[in-house]
């Protein structure tokens, strides 16, 4: 569900304009592990040919994907123009190097707007440079860095992406006073959770929650079969656990023995992890929050009333309104700000700063 549908104009476009469209192509991506990304295709003149954009890791990286449309429809790229919002990485990982794949495709000019400082996907200009193809960049550069600024800032402190999902009463509590929290939500919201788990690279939760709910942590689909890609399975905390627990059923789970964010998050991205997502309990989440460690927030909220219980945030040491934490609605990519799911609603926020 697209937060807005894209507009492709026709007639000779300014490089400008081809920018502003690679950017608005990359807003119907999905951020977690990857940055939102967009490109376009141009002929000599300024003509739109294809447009693409990223639809979550693992899926084709934009260049990709406007060059297979290109194939699919026998476009001939030689002497073509691309505009891409983020510099073509020069890497292979979960897909092949965009520099190379530009080159190969006969591509002559190649705008980006920013530069790709990430260790790994670093360059792809001089690569593209060094097989004759013109490279600029530049153009828009505050919008595509103001699109992908807390993801660029994640990737440089060299850290997963952290989405915290909290799953709560109108009022607040994610578990009635007797501990029953199964379930607030209804199905649909608990379906869209698995969707989210699905696109994690590992699910985390505090050792209270995996003693106390025994949770299997994976992602299901709607009849409760495992489904696609399953997360690595986190639990933090200091304590022994019990080996009986529904989460080591699997042997994609980790114990990380620390109740630091810090150190998890360093422990899970040299593991690998670049999309943590965090599930509770109150404990945890507020201690990712209380170190400014959540780049995204997903509350979803339960038309039913406690009055009393466990609430989704713990104490975060704020006595006063003016230092409350502020979230305001993510307009940018593919998760609409605010939903509807069944009787529950859905709010996907992101850090005001
Ligand atoms: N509705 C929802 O969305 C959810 C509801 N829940 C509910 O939440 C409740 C459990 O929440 P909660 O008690 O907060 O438990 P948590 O799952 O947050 O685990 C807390 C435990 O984790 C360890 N720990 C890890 N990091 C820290 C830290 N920074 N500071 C202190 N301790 C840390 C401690 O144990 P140790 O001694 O091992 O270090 C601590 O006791 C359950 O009732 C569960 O049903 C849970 C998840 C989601
Ligand atoms: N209670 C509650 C949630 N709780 C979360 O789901 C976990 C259970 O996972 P699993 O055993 O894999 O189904 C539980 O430990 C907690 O993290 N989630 C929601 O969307 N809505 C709810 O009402």
């Amino acid at each position: 569900m697209p937060a807005k549908t894209l507009e492709i104009p026709g007639g000779k476009l300014s490089g400008e304009q081809l920018m502003q469209l690679a950017l608005d192509a990359s807003l119907q991506g999905i951020r977690g592990a990857n940055p939102l990304v967009g490109a376009v295709l141009a002929n000599s003149r300024g003509e739109v040919l294809h447009v693409g954009w990223h639809r979550g890791a693992g899926s084709p990286h934009a260049e990709a994907d406007a060059l297979a449309q290109a194939r699919a429809s026998g476009t001939d790229l030689r002497g073509t123009h691309m505009y891409v919002s983020l510099e073509p990485c020069n890497h292979t990982a979960r897909t092949g190097p965009c520099s190379r794949a530009v080159a190969d495709a006969g591509v002559s000019y190649l705008h980006f707007a920013i530069g790709d400082e990430t260790e790994d996907a670093a360059g792809g200009a001089a690569y593209l440079r060094s097989r004759g193809v013109t490279v600029e960049s530049g153009l828009l550069k505050d919008r595509a860095e103001k699109i992908n600024r807390r993801w660029f800032a994640a990737a440089e402190a060299k850290r997963p992406w952290v989405t915290a999902k909290i799953a709560s009463t109108l009022d607040g509590f994610i578990a009635a006073e007797d501990g029953s929290s199964q379930w607030i939500t209804g199905t649909q919201a608990r379906a869209d959770g698995h969707e989210l788990r699905q696109r994690a690279d590992a699910i985390l939760v505090g050792t209270q929650t995996a003693v106390t709910d025994n949770p299997r942590l994976s992602a299901r689909d709607s009849a409760g079969r495992e489904s696609g890609n399953q997360p690595l399975r986190v639990i933090m905390g200091e304590r022994d656990l019990p080996e009986d627990l529904a989460v080591f059923r699997d042997s994609k789970v980790l114990q990380v023995r620390s109740r630091r964010p810090r150190v998890v998050l360093n422990e899970l991205y040299s593991r690998g992890v670049r999309h943590l997502m965090v599930e509770g309990g109150p404990t945890v989440v507020s201690a990712f929050l209380r170190e400014n460690l959540v780049d995204e927030l997903l509350w979803y909220q339960a038309p039913k009333v406690l009055g009393a219980g466990r609430r989704g945030v713990g104490d975060l040491g704020i006595s006063t309104l003016s230092e409350a934490g502020q979230w305001e609605i993510d307009q940018l990519g593919m998760q609409p700000g605010l939903i509807q799911l069944g009787e529950d609603l859905r709010l996907h926020l992101a850090p005001r700063n």
